[in-house]
């Protein structure tokens, strides 16, 4: 992984719960990227407060907007010389506006991946680095409420899978890896109370609300315990890391192909 040198990473879409207070690395030179600028000024103020200035630069960014995205890339290698982890972790819950929510969950993190690689991979003459991809238990449950954000990170699993094949056989020298969380105490929870966000779901919120306790909520310090554990393993690739209150930190097992 990167780890030992310290980076550089880019993570895309900053989240407003401050992750990058509980990753644990000596020295951190991070890009943030986000649509919102007051969560991504807020990000690198917590960053310039934890690892000295300099370190991190936030870049407003709309990661569905294609060009903005490939300059996103390029500012941030531009900025530290090289490039070692990507984070695509920009993700809305809105079924509403559901072909958005496949723009930002599903083809994003596409783009973000083929834009990682140019940017890692030795097929571009590229030193190698991790990708993780970020999922969700969604992809796993019966999700009456969320038909489009659900299809949406089952893409992501069968995308990042097939991708971490190609790059395992084509010598990428890229890990790629999956994250699906249940439940995290973060803004995106609180959007089953909205209309706009559920569309006519938002009839099942007092189910959700219930699921919720009864799953239990993660804290955003074990999914950045989870993040570390996928950047840092040399030997995960292609992995489907589950992430909930009961079991803790896991992964999914498929059964082998049969004719
Ligand atoms: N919170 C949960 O319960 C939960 C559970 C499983 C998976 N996830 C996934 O984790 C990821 C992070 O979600 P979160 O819970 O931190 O949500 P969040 O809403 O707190 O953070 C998401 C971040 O993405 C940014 N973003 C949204 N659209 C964007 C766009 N078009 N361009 C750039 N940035 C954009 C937002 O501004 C925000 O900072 C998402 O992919 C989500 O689906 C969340
Ligand atoms: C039940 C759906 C609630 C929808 C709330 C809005 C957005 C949240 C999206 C998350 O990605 C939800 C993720 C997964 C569901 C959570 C828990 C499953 C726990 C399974 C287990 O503990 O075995």
């Amino acid at each position: 992984s990167g780890l030992q040198r310290g980076g550089p990473w880019i993570f895309l879409g900053a989240q407003g719960q401050g992750l990058f207070q509980d990753f644990c690395v000596p020295v951190l030179q991070v890009a943030v990227v986000d649509l919102n600028k007051t969560v991504g000024e807020q990000c690198q103020a917590q960053l310039d407060a934890e690892f000295g200035e300099g370190r991190s630069v936030f870049i407003q960014c709309d990661v569905t907007h294609g060009d903005a995205l490939r300059d996103a890339f390029q500012r941030t290698v531009d900025q530290f010389g090289r490039l070692d982890i990507v984070i695509n972790n920009a993700g809305i819950n809105n079924e509403k506006n559901w072909e958005k929510t496949i723009q930002v969950n599903l083809t994003s993190v596409i783009k973000g991946t083929y834009l990682a690689l140019e940017h890692m991979s030795k097929e571009y003459g590229k030193q190698g680095g991790t990708i993780i991809n970020v999922s969700s238990m969604a992809a796993f449950l019966h999700s009456p409420h969320q038909p489009v954000y659900t299809a949406t990170k089952h893409g992501v699993i069968g995308f990042t899978r097939a991708m971490a094949d190609a790059a395992a056989q084509d010598d990428y020298g890229v890990r790629i890896n999956v994250l699906c969380p249940a439940f995290v105490d973060t803004p995106l929870l609180h959007t089953v109370e909205e209309e706009d966000n559920m569309g006519k779901f938002v009839k099942f919120k007092d189910d959700f609300k219930q699921s919720m306790n009864k799953f239990g909520v993660l804290q955003p310090s074990l999914i950045a315990e989870g993040m570390m554990r996928l950047i840092s393993d040399p030997s995960l690739n292609g992995a489907v890391m589950k992430i909930t209150c009961a079991k803790g930190i896991h992964f999914h097992t498929y059964e082998p192909m049969s004719a």
